[in-house]
Order: C-alpha cells, then sequence, then structure tokens
C-alpha cells in the first residue's frame, strides 16, 4: 500500500503550497470516536468544516481555513523503553507549564471546550483555538490520561499498530495527504498536522523545502516520538501535551497555538530488548525508504535522460527530413518500456521500420503507380524485368523472324500481338514509370515529382525510349508482308537491359552468377545472330542444292545448312562451333563463305576469348576467399607439424580455422570494410552486431554516442571449446562482449561455477576499471563451447568512457554487484565465519537520547529552570561508557532478560568476551537459539 502510494505521489507530486502548508498546519486533538469514513470531511484546502459535523460533544469548535493536505490520523500506540524517560519528560512538561515556574508559555489542556478563546487569524488559523491555561497542568495530564484510558478500553476495534506499522502509515499520509480507508476506519484521532521524516535523521532523500515554521517543530516532536518508540508494545493512551499560545509568550517559542502528543506507556515494564528491537525494526523502514526513494529517483533520472535524447532525435530527424523538401513526418515516439528502448537503438541504426517507414502518404494517382520510385527498390527491379523481357522478346525476335521462316500469314496475328505488348510496356515504361524515378542531386535525394520529370527529359534515356518507340511499323502499310526488321529501333531499349543486371549485381547476394549470366546472355545473343546470318546464307544457295565447281570437278555444298531437322538448332549448332573454335567446321566454299568464317573465327578469338576470360574471372573471384583461407590454413598447419607441436594444439588451431571460416567467411572481417567512411563503418557494424547490442543492457542505458563511439573499437575473437578467455590473476588488458556462445565465470581452479554469460552479457571490465582496486582478473572465464564475442582493449574503452560517466557509475555497478555475487558462493574461511558470527552476535547498548527530549529543550525557553535542568541532564557526561557488547557471555545459559538489560547497561560482570574460538561462538549461539 505504501509503495503504491508513494509512487503515485512520485508521479503526481503534490502542489507545493500543499507540502508547505501540511507543514506549517499543527496537530488537532479531538477526543470523541473517529466519525465513519462517510461524515467525517475529507482533508482539503480552504474547507470549513463547521463544528457540528466534527464533533458531537465537548471539542472546541474549529474553523479550518486551510487543512493541510498531509494532515494525519492515526492512533499511536506507543511506549517508552525506559519508564524513567517518560517520568522525566512528564516532570518538565509539568513543570514547565505550571506558572510561576518559567516564563514559558503555559501548556493548557486541550479538552476544555468552555474556555476556547477566539479564532486567531494568523496562518494557523486552520488550528484549533487552545483553551486558556489550567492551574495544574499535571493534575490535567492525569485527568485526561484515566479518561483516556478508559476511552481506550472502550474501544475494542482499535487494533495495535506496530511502530512499522504507525511509520507507514504516517509516510502515506504525509505523501498522499489523506489516510487509507482501512487505517482511518481504525486509527484513533492523532491530528499532528503534516508529519515528515527528518530527512537527516532517516537517510531519506526528500526535495521538499521544509518551511522553518514554528509549527513544523511540533511536528517534529511528534514525528521523533514515534521514532523513538519501541517496537512491541503494550496498550497505550495518548496524552495531549498543547503548546500555548505564543501571544501571551515574550519568548522566542513558535508564535503559534499548537497541539502535539507525548505518549506515555500504560502500565508495562520496560524492555531494553524490546527497545532494540525496535532500533533494528525502524532501520529496515529507514533502509527500506532510502532504497525505495534512491531507486524512484534513479529511475526518473534515467527517464528523463532517455526522453531528452528521444526528442533531440527527433528534432534532428525533422531537420533532415525538411532539408531534404520531403513530405515524411517522423512517428511520435513511444516512450515507454524495454520496447521503446529497442526501437531507438533499432533506428540509431536504421532497422526501426516504424522509424524509417513511411507514412504513406505519397496518393497513388496513376493506378498502382507510387509517386516517386526509388531505383534501388525490389518495385522498380521487378518492373524492369518486364521491361527486360519485352526487349529479349524484340532481340531476339526481329533477326529470328527476319532470317528463318517463322514468322508466316497465318501466325502473323500472334507476332504482331506480341509486338504491341511489348510496345506497351515501352510506353508504361517511358511514360509513367521513368518520369518518376528518383535521383541524387548534390547528395541529396530528389522526389519532387516535377524535379524526376525533368530529370527524365533532359537525360539520354528519353531520347533513347523515342527513338524505341517510333512507329516503324507503319512501314509495314508501303511494303509487302510484315517485315520484322522495321522494328529493329526497339533494340535502342538495350540500356534498361544493362540498368537492370547492374540492379541485379549489387541486391543480388551471390553477384558473381549475374555477371556470369550477363556475360553468357551477350554470348548466346552473338551466336543467336550469327545463326540467323549462316541460315540465310544457307537459303541464298539453296541449302546446298546448288552444286559448285572446283579444280575442274563439281560438287554440292557441303557448307551450307542443309534444310534438314530444326533449322535454328542446327544453324545455332554450326555458328557455336565455328565461334570457340572447338567445331571440325565444313571448308567454305565461295567468297561470301570464306568472310562469314572469317569473321565467326575472329569473333570466337577475340570477343568470345573476351568473354569466356570474363567468366574464368567472375568464378576466380568467387572462390578466391576460400583459397586464400585453404591456402593459410595448410601454412599454419604446417607450421604446426614442422614445429612438432603436440596433436592436440594442431588440432585446436584446425578447428579455430574451420570454426572462424563456418562463421564469417573470412579471417580478417575489418578488412573488408576498412575502406569505407566511418560513419558507414560504425552503420555496418551496429547493423550487422544489432542482435548483440540490443541486448548489451549497458547499451540500452547509454548514451547514443557512447554506442557508436564503442561499437567501431570492437573486435570479433573466437574461442574454442572449453578454452580459457581470461584466468583469474592475469592483468585485465580487455573486456568482452558475448556476441555467440556461452561463457563460464569459474572459480580459480576452474571447477566451481560462479555464472554463465550468454549473448549480450559484458564482462571483464572490473580489472579493466580496477573496480575491486587493482587491475588483476576477479574471476577466471571459461568458453562453455564454440563462442565469439567482441573486444574492446582498455586503451579504447578508457578513450572512449572518459568522456560518459554515466556509463562508467553503470558499469562499476555492475561489476561490484558481481563482486558481492562471487564472494557469497565462495567457500569461506573458518576466520570469515567467527568474523561473522561475532559482528551478528554484535547488540549496541547505545541508548540514543529521545529526539523528543532535544525537541522539548528547544522549545522551553533558554533561560526556563526547566529548560536548565535538562540540558543539565542531557549535556552531563555519560556516567557508563557505551560500549558495543557481544551478547554471547561466558555463561550464556545464565542470563536471563533482566541479565541481558544489564549487559546492556554496562554491568562490569559482563565484559564483552575478547576472544571466543568458533566452536565456543557456534556452541553459544546454537545455546542460545534453542533457549529462545
Ligand atoms: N558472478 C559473476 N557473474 C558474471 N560475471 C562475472 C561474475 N564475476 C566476475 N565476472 C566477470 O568476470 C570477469 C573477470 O575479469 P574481470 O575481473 O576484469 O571482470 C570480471 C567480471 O566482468
Amino acid at each position: 500500500m505504501f509503495r503504491a502510494r508513494f509512487q503515485q505521489h512520485l508521479n503526481d507530486p503534490p502542489e507545493s503550497e500543499g507540502f508547505s502548508e501540511g507543514l506549517v498546519s499543527a496537530a488537532s486533538y479531538s477526543p470523541e470516536p473517529p466519525l465513519a469514513p462517510s461524515t467525517r470531511p475529507r482533508r482539503r484546502r480552504a474547507k470549513e468544516i463547521p463544528p457540528s459535523t466534527t464533533s458531537e460533544n465537548s471539542t472546541p469548535p474549529k474553523v479550518v481555513k486551510k487543512r493541510p493536505r498531509t494532515s494525519t490520523k492515526a492512533k499511536l500506540k506507543t511506549k517508552q523503553p525506559v519508564e524513567d524517560l517518560h517520568e522525566s519528560v512528564e516532570t518538565i512538561i509539568a513543570r514547565g507549564t505550571t506558572p510561576g515556574t518559567s516564563s514559558s508559555p503555559p501548556l493548557p489542556a486541550m479538552d476544555s471546550p468552555s474556555s476556547t478563546p477566539p479564532t486567531p487569524r494568523s496562518p494557523v488559523d486552520s488550528l484549533p483555538s487552545p483553551p486558556p491555561p489550567t492551574a495544574d497542568f499535571r493534575g490535567t495530564i492525569d485527568g485526561r490520561r484515566a479518561s483516556l484510558a478508559s476511552e481506550a478500553s472502550k474501544t475494542p476495534r482499535t487494533p495495535h499498530l506496530t511502530p512499522r506499522e504507525q511509520l507507514d502509515l504516517l509516510l502515506d499520509i504525509d505523501r498522499c495527504g489523506e489516510l487509507p480507508p482501512s487505517t482511518e476506519e481504525v486509527a484513533d484521532v492523532v491530528d499532528v498536522g503534516s508529519t515528515d521524516i527528518d530527512p537527516e535523521a532517516d537517510g531519506i532523500e526528500t526535495s521538499r523545502s521544509v518551511k522553518v515554521v514554528p509549527d513544523e517543530v511540533a511536528l517534529d516532536m511528534v514525528r521523533k516520538s514515534i521514532d523513538m518508540t519501541p517496537a512491541a508494545m503494550p496498550p497505550m493512551t495518548s496524552i495531549e501535551v498543547q503548546g500555548a499560545s505564543d501571544n501571551e509568550g515574550e519568548t522566542s517559542l513558535p508564535a503559534t497555538p499548537r497541539a502535539s502528543f507525548l505518549t506515555v506507556p500504560s502500565d508495562g515494564p520496560p524492555s531494553s530488548l524490546h527497545s532494540s528491537l525496535d532500533l533494528t525494526d525502524r532501520d529496515d523502514i529507514n533502509s527500506r525508504l532510502s532504497f525505495i526513494m534512491k531507486e524512484r529517483l534513479h529511475h526518473f533520472a534515467l527517464d528523463i535522460k532517455r526522453r531528452t535524447s528521444q526528442v533531440m532525435e527527433d528534432i534532428m530527424q525533422d531537420d533532415i527530413e525538411s532539408d531534404n523538401e520531403t513530405s515524411r513526418t517522423a512517428p511520435a515516439p513511444d516512450t515507454q518500456g524495454q520496447e521503446n528502448q529497442e526501437a531507438t537503438l533499432m533506428s540509431l541504426i536504421g532497422l526501426d521500420e516504424n522509424a524509417s517507414a513511411k507514412p504513406d502518404t505519397t496518393v497513388k494517382k496513376f493506378w498502382l503507380i507510387p509517386e516517386d520510385i526509388d531505383p534501388f527498390s525490389k518495385k522498380y527491379l521487378l518492373w524492369l524485368s518486364v521491361v527486360v523481357l519485352a526487349f529479349f522478346y524484340n532481340a531476339f525476335g526481329i533477326p529470328l523472324r527476319c532470317a528463318y521462316p517463322y514468322q508466316t500469314d497465318e501466325n502473323i496475328f500472334w507476332w504482331m500481338l506480341f509486338d504491341y505488348i511489348c510496345d506497351f510496356i515501352y510506353i508504361v515504361d517511358m511514360v509513367a514509370v521513368k518520369p518518376r524515378l528518383i535521383f541524387m542531386r548534390g547528395g541529396i535525394t530528389v522526389r519532387d515529382r516535377k524535379e524526376t520529370l525533368r530529370h527524365y527529359i533532359v537525360s539520354p534515356m528519353l531520347k533513347l525510349d523515342i527513338v524505341s518507340l517510333l512507329p516503324t511499323d507503319l512501314l509495314y502499310l508501303v511494303t509487302e508482308g510484315h517485315l520484322a526488321a522495321f522494328r529493329v529501333n526497339r533494340l535502342s531499349k538495350l540500356y534498361t537491359f544493362w540498368e537492370f543486371f547492374d540492379l541485379l549485381d549489387s541486391s543480388f547476394s551471390n553477384p558473381y552468377a549475374i555477371r556470369i549470366t550477363r556475360t553468357f546472355a551477350y554470348m548466346i545473343y552473338l551466336i543467336h545472330c550469327n545463326s540467323c546470318v549462316y541460315y540465310v546464307l544457307s537459303a541464298w544457295q539453296a541449302f546446298g542444292q546448288l552444286a559448285y565447281r572446283y579444280r575442274d570437278q563439281w560438287y554440292l555444298n557441303k557448307w551450307v545448312y542443309n534444310n534438314q531437322g530444326n533449322a535454328y538448332l542446327r544453324c545455332m549448332y554450326f555458328t557455336a562451333a565455328v565461334a570457340t573454335s572447338t567445331g571440325n567446321n565444313p571448308p567454305p566454299t565461295n567468297v561470301v563463305e570464306y568472310a562469314y568464317m572469317t569473321f565467326s573465327w575472329m569473333m570466337g578469338v577475340f570477343v568470345f576469348a573476351l568473354l569466356l576470360g570474363q567468366i574464368r574471372d567472375i568464378v576466380y573471384n568467387a572462390n578466391k576467399n576460400a583459397e586464400e583461407f585453404r591456402t593459410t590454413m595448410d601454412k599454419a598447419l604446417g607450421e604446426c607439424k614442422r614445429l612438432e607441436l603436440p596433436e592436440s594444439v594442431t588440432e585446436k588451431v584446425r578447428a579455430w580455422f574451420q570454426y572462424t571460416w563456418e562463421q564469417q567467411k573470412t579471417l580478417d572481417e575489418k578488412k573488408l570494410v576498412d575502406k569505407l567512411p566511418l560513419k558507414l563503418q560504425t552503420d555496418l557494424a551496429l547493423s550487422v552486431h544489432y542482435n548483440t547490442l540490443s541486448k548489451v543492457q549497458l547499451f540500452q542505458d547509454c548514451d547514443r554516442a557512447l554506442l557508436r563511439d564503442l561499437v567501431l573499437k570492437l573486435r570479433a575473437v573466437i574461442f574454442l571449446p572449453m578454452e580459457i578467455v581470461c584466468n583469474k590473476g592475469d592483468v585485465g588488458k580487455e573486456m568482452y562482449i558475448v556476441n555467440q556462445g556461452i561463457l563460464e565465470v569459474v572459480s580459480e581452479d576452474h571447477k566451481i561455477v560462479f555464472a554463465t554469460m550468454k549473448v549480450g552479457t559484458v564482462f571483464g571490465e572490473i580489472s579493466l576499471l580496477a573496480i575491486g582496486g587493482n587491475n588483476r582478473r576477479t574471476a577466471s572465464i571459461r568458453s562453455k563451447g564454440y563462442s565469439t564475442l567482441f573486444v574492446l582493449s582498455k586503451a579504447d574503452l578508457n578513450d572512449v568512457i572518459k568522456d560518459y560517466p554515466d556509463a562508467q557509475v553503470m558499469l562499476k555497478k555492475k561489476a561490484k554487484q558481481m563482486l558481492k555475487k562471487d564472494d557469497a558462493k565462495k567457500p569461506r574461511s573458518k576466520k570469515d565465519l567467527q568474523k561473522d558470527l561475532t559482528k551478528k552476535c554484535e547488540v549496541s547498548t547505545k541508548l540514543p537520547t529521545p529526539r523528543m527530549l532535544s525537541t522539548v529543550r528547544k522549545l522551553l525557553p533558554q533561560n526556563s529552570v526547566v529548560a536548565h535542568d535538562l540540558s543539565t541532564v542531557m549535556d552531563a557526561p555519560p556516567a557508563r561508557k557505551l560500549k558495543r557488547w557481544s551478547t554471547i557471555p561466558d555463561d550464556i545459559s545464565e542470563a536471563s532478560d533482566v541479565e541481558f538489560t544489564k549487559m546492556s547497561l554496562g554491568d562490569e560482570r559482563y565484559k564483552p568476551t575478547q576472544s571466543l574460538d568458533e566452536a565456543t561462538l557456534v556452541s553459544a549461539v546454537s545455546d542460545k537459539e534453542d533457549k529462545t
């Protein structure tokens, strides 16, 4: 409940007015039983509560002008640890309020409705008016105590509140300004205005400004009285001590009527044991509060930081986008949780689909064609492949139809149908696609439609496209037949073929295959065209039916195609054999044939040799890396043999080579990207290692710039199964991030596994940053199987991290936690055990001066007798020297509770045990535990 309230409060902090009001509000006390929640006025500012609604009996009428948001109602059932403490407090109060004994304002009894003075008009107007001082306050107290005791006994539903509950309750009220319903039900009325935990006293950080006003002192009194309250308490009654109006006092006392409560135990023996228990309890509460507060603040700071960096990123993004004259708008940043952190990291490396995805503002004005087309996009590649098919149809079809008898009057319809389909594709390409292609100008992408159109118009592409679409088919009308040769201008679309293969080359994972395909396409086209010529020559010579005369003899022409079988295949075969010089070609029989053959051979020698050479290069390059790897591995293994290294070492070398090749396909990854600009290298590294980096906590919370700086310095290293990455005690020169595999944190002898580390874990930073005090490794690290680690050298880390103190703190914090964990897992030596046990068994006999006493002393006028007496007692040197004592006396079985008390008070008999051996300690403790 407390935690929820506390967090709610942090998320929605009360107005400062409320805070300060709470602090200046004094307490009020109402002796009647608490009102039912429905009838009880909620505590709100500037709300008047008529007396009739708050009290039915003798309570003085209260006019609450400013109700504190943080006023408190709680039943405090407390018990003082030492009875004489209460006695002295009571005495002091009684003396201080007895007229004539002091110049301090008298402390009136509260429950004297008849004597209610007029309502004061001051900042403390809201407070109940104090009754006039009575003659004998001591008597009033006693009377009051009796009446409260009887009331308390009549109220069986009032539960005990432990100090922890009381403190929780007070904090709840303090933070939220009202009682939780359940508590209101049971709480008796103790209105202490705003209670606040003394940040100094309790180690709680608070950002509130504390108004130094008189009422705060009263609040402090209440708070401190609670602080002093021991854990186990018998039912208590509360005694109200109401400060007198300062109008009547002439001293420096607070000029405000105030009320506070001194809780005095009813009958019940005090116990120092209880007191010590309470101390522990209170410490626990304090530490818990302190922890929660710190954690909350820490998270809050982190949140703010992250949001700032996101806003900055957004602003930068907006700038860039406006420069680019684009209409893209960045998506609103999601500010919550891990998802968001990942998204930021992703957007940093350009993988964030949300960030990079363009909102669909591009209006599809023309069918399915977008407003702008990226010439490197997959869609454009797809379109290009359609255009290239059309081009191939024309490129292969036109010579084929011209040479071979495949186009006839019967099938001319189909040929023409395909012709015009291809023409349509050309038109679409020219009219709708090419003018929308975005382009770069001065390093900036231009998407504007007009600009892209203008760019196309002035480019040579348009001219070629126009040429390719010239309606040369109209010549069919003036000539006989449908000569496909008229369409030869369609081949000016050749640039699309090149464009297509270039794009394929850059977007395919295996560009070698694309390059070989293109070279083959050239070769086949040349052979195709050559075969067409061959067929034409064969037909011209009547397919060998015409005899020719050679050395006075007639021969049939065997060189030509004899019109048998599939014409295209036969001619292709012949020309391919001639071009590659592999065939046993028949000799030419006339000049034309000689010319043809010479040309074909020449083409075979030069063009085909060139093309084949190209293919060889492509294949060689594709295997070059593998060849290099093989050569290097062979050399390394050869060296191992020459040095007569043990077989296990040689095997390790071989395993390393093979695993490295499998993982990286290169032995030196860095060499591949060295030539790239630094920014690109960073982007590349971030993208490639995204999976790992997104898991590194350090990078999730760290500065974006730190991530970019660090990632460039990372170097991938592979470790083999059971290989030791670093040994305990080594000097730390590098730290690591697990990229792949599992690593084990092991003890010095490699037998105890402290922890296992998976992808994204950072280790090796302790010695690097000398967190443990020196630069030695605090643990040995072993690779469980094959693993790939990113290594960051000390110099690189120092170089980068010096500019990022937050990351340093984070690293150190994490490292300290790990060290603690390791220590806890270590088997403990006898000496350590003994030390721990002695420490555990110690109890503090120190009884701190109750804070309330100090407060009372402060409240009282300096020259009053009571103050003097109090100062004398409090400032006197301690009669007994308080030491820390062991709870384990020599004869522990004899020690009763009373004796424990005595012990804590410094009885000579119970001198601290100086030298106990471990066995004694253990047996003593177990004895004690048995007794308990
Ligand atoms: N319990 C643990 N869990 C995870 N990592 C650890 C643990 N103990 C030590 N390490 C890491 O192991 C590293 C060994 O070298 P360093 O001391 O430089 O830094 C150490 C830590 O980063």
